[in-house]
């Protein structure tokens, strides 16, 4: 078997097309959105918590260092059985805390820090992070009676952050985002009295199902999209088992419909119906995805799904599905690229204020493999079917840019050389690894 992929530096990797296949199993790493989140509520329950299936990627273990810092006892993170001893009074950490690349982290930790009576914080992140937006959270907590300072009237980390007693609020969010809500929800949690939140469209509800679990007192309702809580809340540590990503699972769902001859089955995946628009949008555009053994762990819908390659057609992502796919966008950029026809991608521009400018990132990168890609205020023209040619590219230091680029490699006339790729780590530490062990000469 001759390998396609080559690390010429571990931040550089080199992928050379070849007449292979990708067959066989990928244990799909545990999921971001509910690693963070499990490590949060186990830190601020009662009791003990384990936490089995953790995503070992760079932006959980921020979370874990986070909250040890702030007093939480968390034993040696590993995928099999991770345990915290929570600490219901949050200290002051004798430092700034570090998010490091991890915008759930900043924005989830921010609403539990804002009300803590007394405390004092200083918070930060990486270069990527210091430049994204805060004052979608730190508005609606100010309105909460938060006191928080920071550039751009605290728009920016580094933040600092005088803890109090907040008062609850209803808050009608602008766009559809789970991190402002599961901000606000956790600030609530905090806070005498019922904090409710309203947002556009559904996002993600993984906070809402781990709240509920771990004991706190919550009201959902989704076709209102809206959730209160009710204030203060003790929670209770829990036993938790994380299932594979779907935002992962998706680089491996679009590699195998891409390559001729592909099967691949991915056990294990989280198929939460908040995060599950990818597989809607690849069933639609043609890839052959069947989900099997459907079942509830932790509170959270899971399946076995199994890919095969087919020929792909353009689509329309647009609405009301963005807020289920959002992370999946520079893969199915990729999906679209080598499908018939032009695909549109509106009711996007979240995903300027992502880790890199995703749509800027994906229109030039893939545009230099030779896409005919048109960025648009708030999307993607991406016309699809013409061969892409190997080039030197860019993950702007983005997990999700590195791994999209990678796949569109696979298929790609010549040689792709990915700048940054270990990027990757943030979601996906041994996505290199995965990709090797399915390439399978014919
Ligand atoms: O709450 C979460 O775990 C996340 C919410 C989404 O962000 P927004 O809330 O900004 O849409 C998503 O893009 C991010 O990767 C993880
Ligand atoms: C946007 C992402 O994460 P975060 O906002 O937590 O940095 C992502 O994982 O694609």
């Amino acid at each position: 078997m001759t390998t396609a992929l080559t690390l010429l530096a571990p931040d550089t990797w080199q992928i050379r097309p070849g007449d292979y296949a990708l067959q066989g199993t990928v244990m799909i790493p545990g999921d971001k959105s509910i690693s963070h989140r499990a490590l949060m509520l186990g830190a601020l329950a009662a009791g003990q918590t384990e936490i089995r299936g953790l995503l070992l990627g760079d932006d959980p273990r921020s979370t874990a260092a986070c909250f040890q810092a702030l007093g939480a006892t968390i034993s040696e993170l590993n995928s099999d059985c991770v345990v915290i001893q929570g600490i219901g009074n949050l200290q002051e950490a004798a430092d700034v805390l570090d998010a490091g690349n991890s915008g759930t982290t900043l924005r989830l930790m921010l609403g539990i820090l804002a009300s803590q009576p007394g405390k004092f914080y200083a918070v930060t992140g990486d270069s990527s992070l210091r430049g994204r937006p805060m004052k979608r959270v730190v508005q609606p907590l100010q309105s909460m009676g938060a006191t928080i300072w920071g550039r751009g009237q605290g728009n920016f980390a580094p933040l600092a952050v005088q803890g109090q007693t907040l008062q609850a609020i209803h808050y009608h969010s602008p766009i559809a985002s789970a991190q402002v809500k599961s901000c606000l929800l956790l600030a609530g949690l905090h806070t005498p009295g019922i904090t409710t939140i309203t947002e556009p469209a559904l996002s993600r509800d993984h906070s809402e199902r781990m709240l509920k679990a771990f004991g706190a007192t919550l009201e959902v309702d989704p076709e209102l999209c809206q959730v209160s809580i009710t204030g203060p809340g003790q929670l209770q540590g829990q036993q938790v088992t994380v299932p594979g990503d779907i935002s992962s699972a998706a680089f491996w769902l679009v590699a195998a419909a891409i390559t001729p001859g592909s099967e691949l089955f991915l056990p294990n995946v989280g198929v939460n119906p908040t995060r599950t628009g990818v597989l809607e949008v690849l069933e639609a555009m043609g890839a052959n995805i069947t989900q099997e053994n459907m079942r509830i762990v932790t509170g959270e819908p899971v399946a076995d799904l199994r890919v095969s390659s087919s020929p792909l057609q353009a689509t329309v992502i647009e609405g009301k599905i963005l807020p289920r796919l959002i992370d999946e966008v520079p893969i199915l950029a990729v999906a679209a690229a080598f499908a018939q026809g032009t695909t549109v991608i509106r009711d996007a521009a979240e995903l300027r204020v992502k880790e890199s400018d995703r749509l800027q990132a994906i229109a030039t990168q893939l545009g230099r493999m030779g896409v005919k890609v048109t960025e648009l205020p708030d999307g993607l023209e991406i016309i699809g079917g013409e061969v892409l040619q190997g080039a030197e590219v860019d993950s702007w230091g983005d997990h999700r840019m590195a791994m999209s680029l990678a796949i569109a490699g696979l298929q790609a006339k010549g040689t792709t050389t990915i700048q940054r790729g270990a990027a990757a780590t943030v979601s996906y530490p041994n996505f290199t690894e995965s990709l090797e062990a399915v390439l399978q000469s014919p």
